[in-house]
């Protein structure tokens, strides 16, 4: 595919429009409020009171109405609330902590949470709706002019975002006993992923996970809603109600025989904190595999010292645009590929910078496995296990998330620390420790020392600089990665990480991981959401023209029939009797990470499933989880801390393509961020349809 200067990556810039979500607070609300029925902005103070409680506007508790402070939180009563008269007019309701409330009985967690508190004139309080549940709040926003000052939920969490929660002990992450996976379905685990070309020319982001797919019933039909309006199509959908379900008809063609080359594609993300080396750990590689011949080398050996970045020379392999080049990082996630001994190795090296975790998510999710480089400098690799704001750590839950069982740690930079041994046991026994936190199994995991820069233990053993390591070089150890299985048997589904549009030959085309079944020129998809059908015009895989492509495989497909406007990155291209269901209201099981700030109803979030990321917010805290069993254990908590597990209700700003994770593992896995974090990592557990909804 010409993926020339003329083509338009349409979604590029995909994660700056998130900026937007966030700075749309009222607009949000005003959503928000029009989509849940009852909810309004201009409640009466009376309707929000309940008689003989007041509700704390922290987190939401129900307190009598003779406390005086919140008896979960320990924050004083709202003054607007309450007479409070009594107290001095000055007086600081953060002196809850101080001493003013020390025997309101607030929770030892809510001690820990607010102790760290700066004494601060309180933010302006949200009031809700006494209910008889706790279903979505409504949300009294300030009657500008008339003394009321009340705001809304994001002030609020930003308040207490800016605050530094130092002295608040978290415990560690801990993602699976079980994980979402077990959680949701007993035993079969299927890994997912997919990326793109950037050595032959094709950059890309991805992502996805799973390798479900979905067989429409009535209950999935009956799910389905509007179509989100970007994709510029407002038409309902309801119309795709089957009436009858159509069974899937294998063809031969679909499964493979054998495999053409004798190679099997495997998906590999590499992921890590930032500057630990990937981006030039991927360039050595693909350098010594010969994917990158010496002029070329050469050629960004020279412009990166022209530039006074000469270290960086490998890493320009991948990091192509200006902008990543000028500040040294990556931010999208750059795609090559390169044939190991056993494997058709597409690479995904992904941004390691906090700010582009969102790009990073869209490309490892579609790991089969992962590389995890970890900078072995002493304070560098400290700072990437750093609970807060390490993406050591909050890559390594995120491709956890993603199913990835499998994982390479490569301890990197080890000239730095003169090849010490000393220093590789050190790194392994403390990410060994999050690792298992995360789920990682010590089989399934390989650490292998090397240093990209002076190419150790890459392709060869490095038999002087590491005498004392006698495992696998780093080649090896993909090669000892198993190949998760593939489903060829469904229809295809292929979640779009990318649209390429070109101008001048008026083509389109769409980029993923197709994550089921198989497609071969002259089929017709079906486009998702916006309906559209299209005809597959010709294929590409590993940046060749393909006949047909299988489950697993990530590809270029070339369409026909369909305008570029009706494609969106985080849509589905699926097999036009089985369309995927379109949402907006779903209910998650989660797991909550080292969070500082409380998850509440109304908190607005940030929703990646697959390739579509959205704005959400939190309409129901249904019940929180024992994470051994799975088990309730408690419903309509008042609010969510770290490591609980628990199930949630969340309303998604526009309508996105998913499906439960029990029928599509690709469609159905989500992380939750807020604030420039990931918080928390789960499955979708039902779609709620608009009836539903409406009830509420
Ligand atoms: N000494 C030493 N430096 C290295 C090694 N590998 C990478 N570096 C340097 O580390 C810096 C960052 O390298 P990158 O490859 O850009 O790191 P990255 O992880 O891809 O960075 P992001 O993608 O932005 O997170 C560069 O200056 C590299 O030259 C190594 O093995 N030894």
């Amino acid at each position: 595919m010409s993926c020339g200067a003329e083509s338009i990556l349409t979604s590029s810039c995909v994660l700056f429009s998130l900026a937007k979500h966030y700075s749309c607070t009222h607009a949000f609300l005003d959503f928000y409020c029009s989509s849940v029925p009852g909810t309004s902005r201009t409640q009466s103070k009376e309707e929000i009171l309940k008689t003989g409680v007041w509700r704390c506007p922290v987190c939401t508790y129900d307190n009598e109405d003779s406390f005086s402070a919140c008896d979960i939180c320990g924050v004083l009563r709202n003054h607007l609330v309450k007479d409070n008269s009594k107290r001095n007019a000055s007086a600081d309701p953060f002196d809850a902590v101080g001493g003013t409330c020390k025997d309101s009985g607030a929770s030892k967690m809510a001690w820990s949470l607010f102790a760290s508190l700066p004494k601060q004139t309180p933010i302006n309080s949200v009031l809700f709706e006494a209910q008889e549940n706790v279903s979505p709040p409504k949300i009294i926003f300030p009657s500008r002019g008339n003394g009321n000052t009340r705001t809304d939920f994001l002030e609020l969490n930003r308040a207490f975002s800016s605050q530094n929660f130092h002295k608040v002990t978290l415990e560690p992450f801990k993602f699976d006993s079980p994980s979402p996976d077990d959680l949701v379905s007993n035993g079969l685990r299927t890994p997912k992923l997919y990326s793109k070309d950037k050595h032959t020319g094709i950059k890309e982001k991805g992502l996805a996970s799973g390798n479900g797919n979905k067989l429409v019933t009535s209950d999935d039909t009956a799910n389905i809603v509007s179509l989100p309006s970007k994709s510029g199509n407002t038409k309902t959908i309801s119309d795709l109600k089957a009436t009858s379900i159509p069974q899937y008809k294998l063809e031969k063609w679909m499964i493979p025989d054998n495999v053409e080359d004798g190679l099997n594609q495997l998906n590999l993300a590499i992921v890590g904190h930032v500057d630990s080396g990937k981006s030039t750990l991927s360039g050595r590689l693909l350098h010594l595999l010969g994917r990158i011949i010496t002029e070329e080398m050469h050629k960004y050996e020279m412009e990166a010292k022209q530039q006074g970045k000469r270290s960086f020379a490998f890493a320009w392999a991948l990091d192509e645009s200006v902008e990543e080049r000028e500040r040294g990082i990556t931010m999208t996630v750059g795609v090559a590929f390169f044939n190991s001994r056993r494997y058709r190795v597409v690479l995904l090296d992904s941004p390691g910078h906090r700010d582009f975790v969102p790009n990073m998510i869209s490309g490892a999710s579609q790991a089969d496995a992962a590389i995890l480089v970890v900078d072995a400098s002493i304070g560098s690799f400290e700072a990437g296990v750093d609970a807060i704001g390490g993406q050591t750590r909050e890559h390594t839950q995120l491709i956890r998330s993603f199913g990835v069982d499998q994982i390479i740690v490569a301890v990197n930079k080890m000239d730095v620390v003169h090849y010490s041994k000393e220093r590789f046991d050190v790194v392994k026994q403390k990410l060994g420790t999050v690792l298992r936190s995360c789920g990682f199994k010590d089989s399934s995991i390989s650490w292998i020392p090397v240093s990209a820069m002076e190419n150790q233990n890459l392709l060869n053993p490095s038999d002087v600089m590491l005498s004392w390591f006698q495992g696998n070089t780093l080649l090896d150890a993909i090669d000892s990665l198993q190949l998760p299985a593939r489903d060829y048997s469904k229809p295809p589904l292929m979640p779009i990480c990318e649209v390429v549009k070109s101008q001048s030959q008026g083509q389109v085309s769409v980029c993923g991981k197709l994550e089921s079944g198989a497609i071969r020129p002259g089929l017709k998809v079906l486009i998702m959401p916006s309906r559209e059908t299209a005809t597959i015009r010709s294929l590409e895989r590993d940046s060749q023209v393909s006949n047909i492509v299988r489950a697993g495989d990530n590809v270029i497909v070339n369409l026909q029939g369909v305008e570029g406007n009706h494609l969106i990155t985080g849509g589905v291209m699926c097999h036009p009797d089985f369309p995927v269901p379109v949402a907006n209201h779903l209910e998650l099981k989660i797991v909550v990470l080292d969070i500082s700030t409380p998850i509440l109803i109304g908190s607005q979030l940030e929703i990646h499933i697959h390739h579509a990321k959205e704005a959400a917010r939190v309409v129901k805290l249904s019940s929180l989880l024992d994470p051994k069993t799975g088990k309730a254990t408690k419903k309509l908590p008042r609010c969510l801390l770290a490591k609980q597990n628990a199930v949630v209700e969340v309303v998604v700003q526009e309508s996105i393509c998913v499906e439960e994770y029990s029928k599509c593992r690709a469609l159905g896995r989500v992380s939750l961020r807020m604030s420039g974090r990931t918080i928390a990592l789960g499955v979708v557990t039902r779609i709620i349809n608009s009836e539903e909804s409406k009830v509420k």
